[in-house]
């Protein structure tokens, strides 16, 4: 549970205009909504320019029909006042109307990118990223980031439109107060220059954070079954503990920041008021400005005071919305990097002879000084079954997730009927790989919909005979059969019973090359050997790669091939391998059990289900 692995893959924060870069970057995804957000725009600074016209209007009430008692203008004036203040309502209910849409659409439009690009990226990079770190991007930074675009932004493009407008209006009506009030301006930059850069470290720390809780979070629930089992439940509230504590320390300090320097910017409005008032009232008394002008100053100086007050919300926003756009495109900036070459043809299934060579293959972790492969030569004929076998941790998996380039390999190459796989589309190539785990992965989603997971189109006979395959029919027994929804992760089902759903999904899929990882590994023996006789049957003719453990699995291949070393230390058959090469023998009996099953002869291995015996694999 390495709380810190994301934050290797995360630069440190940058500050200044190249901090807005992300930000910017995003406006491909706006250009399909520029008329929705134009029109959101437009009617945000139409509302503003109806509420700003008022305070002009009442000048002319005062300065006109009250100052010279003319009922008639009065009317005229408060019908226009009038109609100025439904307009700006109008207005707004269009631009509320117009951004909703536009901006839950933009969001889901990145949401989905961001989520094909996850899936486009290699094993490798999900090893490295924290799960909660990517689901704290999918779902808190997009939020924060439509917030931007459809207030943030919109109230800081109005709100200085309005500020320059009110200025300018200010300045007309008195030069030397209006200039006053522009003053204010200079005190307001030192301010927001100061808060943005304070501002952006506390909500990167605090998005950060956020993350790490999440991971906290999905690793335990996941993790729950162990957690109790070893009792360390206060351990693991104890580290849930600091890291939520440290999340509301960052969430608190950044708040404090926002409200201190909110109050600031709350003070230069009203300071530079005081100032208009005391100012205003001289000159008015010294016939520089009418009643009806002091009034229109002091209202549309009030309208400022919005616009300044809000300016630490918006640019927080905009701190948060770069922070957030920084932390996407970490991923969406990240290539994958196991993509089809560009001259990569496709496979046709009923083309596949199923020759498998591996030719000098080397490959080593990112990161790992250390080569986990380093030159393995082997080679598996069109329709045989070989056996992968060597001591744990030596590579055999690694091995097997080069097959349908979930890894890809760092040297050397690997050909299907003499093809590189790395010159055969991706696509293809995965749907005539059939793959299961020693580890399966169900989904939370029902036993058929995991089931056809790769063939989708199947009908239910094949279902059923795949399902017959991996003995796996105990699925019709579940509460609804094949519609029962399998808990998250397939967490509802014992691990044999997900290994056989696993098998069936795969055996389902026909290939034409079949990658096992010791997939019967949680099966009791007997049913090991059922699985195994029908196997032999179903899959006559598909060239099988399988890493196993148990001596009676590997006893059943056509050939055994030693990994050792990050090397094929010996090819050949069980019993030859057993004769003559004593690393062999020592992987395979690591347990006493093992020597055991060794020197007698399976038990199964005479039993004969359905005809066809556990010795298919090896006579085929
Ligand atoms: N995602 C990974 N990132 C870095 N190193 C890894 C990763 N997966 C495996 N390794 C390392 O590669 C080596 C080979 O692992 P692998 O899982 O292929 O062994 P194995 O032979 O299948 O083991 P076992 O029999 O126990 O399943 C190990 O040293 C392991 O620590």
């Amino acid at each position: 549970m390495p709380p810190d692995r994301d934050h290797d893959a995360t630069p440190p924060v940058v500050t200044g205009p190249r901090h807005l870069h992300n930000l910017w970057r995003l406006r491909r995804y706006v250009r399909p909504y520029l008329g929705q957000l134009s029109c959101l725009l437009l009617a945000a600074v139409a509302a503003t320019a109806a509420g700003i016209a008022v305070p002009m209007v009442v000048r002319r009430v005062v300065d006109g029909p009250i100052a010279h008692h003319e009922p008639g203008g009065l009317l005229r004036l408060g019908a226009l006042a009038l109609l100025l203040g439904l307009a700006e309502a109008v207005l707004i209910f269009v631009r509320r109307w117009t951004q909703s849409s536009a901006a839950v659409d933009l969001e889901a439009t990145i949401r989905n990118e961001l989520y094909a690009h996850l899936q486009r990226l290699p094993v490798s990079f999900h090893d490295r990223w924290q799960s909660g770190q990517l689901l704290s991007r999918i779902t808190t930074d997009l939020a924060v980031i439509r917030r931007f675009l459809s207030f943030g932004l919109i109230f800081l493009i109005v709100n200085v439109a309005t500020y320059l407008t009110v200025v300018g209006l200010l300045i007309g009506l008195h030069p030397l107060l209006g200039a006053l009030v522009a003053a204010g301006a200079v005190p307001l930059f030192l301010i927001s220059r100061r808060f943005r850069r304070s501002y952006l470290t506390a909500s990167r720390r605090l998005q950060d954070q956020q993350g790490d809780l999440a991971t906290l979070v999905e690793e335990s629930a996941q993790g729950l079954r162990t957690v109790k089992a070893f009792g360390r439940q206060d351990e693991m509230a104890d580290r849930f503990g600091a890291g939520a504590r440290a999340l509301r320390d960052t969430a608190v300090g950044r708040n404090t920041l926002l409200a201190r320097t909110s109050a600031q910017f709350d003070l230069v409005p009203n300071l530079t008021l005081a100032a208009v008032l005391v100012a205003g009232a001289v000159a008015a008394s010294r016939g520089e400005l009418t009643i009806g002008e002091l009034v229109a100053f002091v209202s549309l100086h009030l309208m400022l005071i919005w616009p300044i007050e809000s300016l630490g919300w918006i640019i927080a926003n905009a701190q948060e919305a770069a922070t957030a756009a920084d932390r996407i495109h970490e991923v969406l900036d990240t290539a994958p990097a196991i993509v089809d070459r560009p001259h990569a043809t496709a496979l046709h299934p009923g083309h596949v002879g199923g020759a498998l060579r591996f030719e000098g293959v080397t490959f080593g972790y990112p990161g790992n000084p250390e080569p986990v492969l380093r030159g393995v030569d082997l080679s598996i004929r069109p329709g045989e079954t070989l056996a992968l076998v060597g001591v744990t941790g030596c590579g055999k998996s690694t091995l097997l997730s080069l097959v349908p380039r979930l890894n890809d390999v760092t040297g050397g190459r690997i050909t299907l009927d003499g093809r590189d796989l790395r010159d055969i589309e991706l696509a293809s190539l995965r749907r005539v790989v059939g793959v299961a785990f020693e580890e399966p992965t169900l989904f939370s989603m029902s036993v058929w919909e995991n089931l056809t997971l790769g063939r989708p189109d199947a009908t239910e006979e094949e279902v059923r005979a795949a399902l017959a395959v991996a003995q796996a029919e105990f699925v019709y027994d579940l509460p609804w059969g094949l519609d029962t929804r399998v808990g998250e992760q397939g967490l509802s089902l014992s691990g044999g019973q997900r290994q056989r759903v696993a098998l069936a999904r795969a055996v389902l899929r026909r290939p034409r090359v079949l990658v096992l990882d010791d997939p019967l590994s949680a099966l009791d023996v007997h049913t090991e050997a059922l699985v195994e006789a029908a196997l032999a049957r179903v899959l006559r003719g598909t060239t099988a790669l399988l890493v196993v453990h148990r001596p009676s699995t590997v006893a059943l291949a056509d050939r055994v091939a030693l990994l050792a070393d990050g090397r094929i230390a010996a090819v050949g058959t069980h019993s030859e391998l057993l004769a003559t090469v004593p690393a062999y023998r020592a992987a395979l009996s690591a347990t006493d059990a093992t020597a055991t099953a060794l020197e007698a002869p399976p038990a199964r291995s005479g039993t004969s289900v359905g005809g066809v015996g556990t010795l298919g694999l090896v006579s085929r």
